[in-house]
């Protein structure tokens, strides 16, 4: 039977969140520990534990059909993937960063400077459509420490709480890209595996919707419905059921989770007594 190949990170920040959003997905993977390849039990999926440098190469050369990565790394080693869903975790930004002290007044300040960073292609393209000659050194790793220890006078690398630049005594000057986990899929795909992807991006699509979206129930005077109906930002028209007790109606409806802070106390104020909400497992639109 065809399988589709989905590469994921090895270990690092990506792993554990992708196979959670895989396991949501209903997918139960057999894992024997250290174990660089497993397959799927109830879906035709094989998954390829692997570094996520590496990806992209794997994509391009159609060794590897689809999988989930961080979007710096597919600008920085395949610009040409597509990327066919944004996953929402993984959220970081890529950055250059300076020793606090430095006076920094423009991206100019950097002309003739040593840059320090595991991004190279990112950082080159962004000083040349800026018109800046830096001098850029590749470390794969502990890039904050350079500038501490005279390895370089700027450097780019990721940026999420801040807390490595702070501890650094670094701080961040420009941003050259926001990214987040996304799944990219191998220019050489099948139509056969095509279909199965289509159902896979299919269920991580209903998992995604249910993760942004809660349900709320509450109870409101009858008199008070129309108004709150009017708050209530829901997918379609909510469900108003008649409490037991007369001249009282629940509200039912779906809410963006975001959203839904927005509107609490204008709810309350309208009236509405016993709010519940509660999270969604899977959303099918
Ligand atoms: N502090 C962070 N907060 C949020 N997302 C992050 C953070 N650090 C890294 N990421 C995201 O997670 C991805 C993986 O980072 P991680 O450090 O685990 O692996 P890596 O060293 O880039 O890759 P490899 O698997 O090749 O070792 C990054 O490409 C980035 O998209
Ligand atoms: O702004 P912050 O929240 O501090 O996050 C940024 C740090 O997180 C990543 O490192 P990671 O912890 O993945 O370690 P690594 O160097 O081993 O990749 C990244 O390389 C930064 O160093
Ligand atoms: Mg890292």
């Amino acid at each position: 039977m065809t399988k589709l190949k989905i590469a994921i990170q090895k270990s690092g920040r990506l792993n554990e969140e992708s196979l959670e959003l895989l396991k949501n997905c209903g997918i139960s993977i057999d894992n024997g520990k250290d174990q660089l390849k497993a397959f799927a039990r109830n879906f035709p999926l094989e998954v390829l534990y692997l570094r996520n440098g590496d990806i992209p190469q794997y994509l391009l050369d159609g060794v590897v059909d689809v999988a989930i990565l961080g979007e710096n790394t597919l600008i920085e080693k395949g610009d040409t993937l597509p990327i066919i869903e944004k996953l929402g975790f993984s959220k970081c930004k890529v950055s250059i960063a300076v020793p606090k002290e430095v006076e920094y007044k423009s991206i100019a300040d950097l002309e003739g400077k040593r840059i320090a960073t595991s991004y190279p292609n990112t950082v080159n393209q962004f000083l040349e459509q800026k018109g800046i000659n830096s001098d850029i050194h590749v470390i794969n790793g502990s890039v904050e420490i350079a500038p501490n220890i005279g390895l370089a006078d700027a450097i780019v690398d990721i940026v999420s709480s801040g807390s490595t630049l702070f501890k650094n005594n670094l701080k961040e000057v420009e941003e050259l890209l926001k990214s987040e986990a996304v799944l990219t899929v191998s220019p050489s795909l099948s139509e056969e595996k095509k279909i199965i992807l289509d159902k896979l991006q299919f269920r991580i699509q209903s998992v995604l919707k249910a993760r942004n979206n809660k349900y709320v129930l509450l109870n409101a005077p009858n008199e008070k419905v129309k108004d709150i109906i009017k708050i209530l930002p829901g997918m379609k028209s909510p469900t108003v059921l008649p409490l037991a007790e007369e001249g009282w109606s629940s509200i039912h409806t779906v809410i963006n989770k975001d959203k839904f802070w927005e509107v609490i106390d204008e709810l309350k104020s309208n009236g509405a007594e016993g709010i519940l909400v509660c999270p969604i497992e899977k959303m099918v639109l």
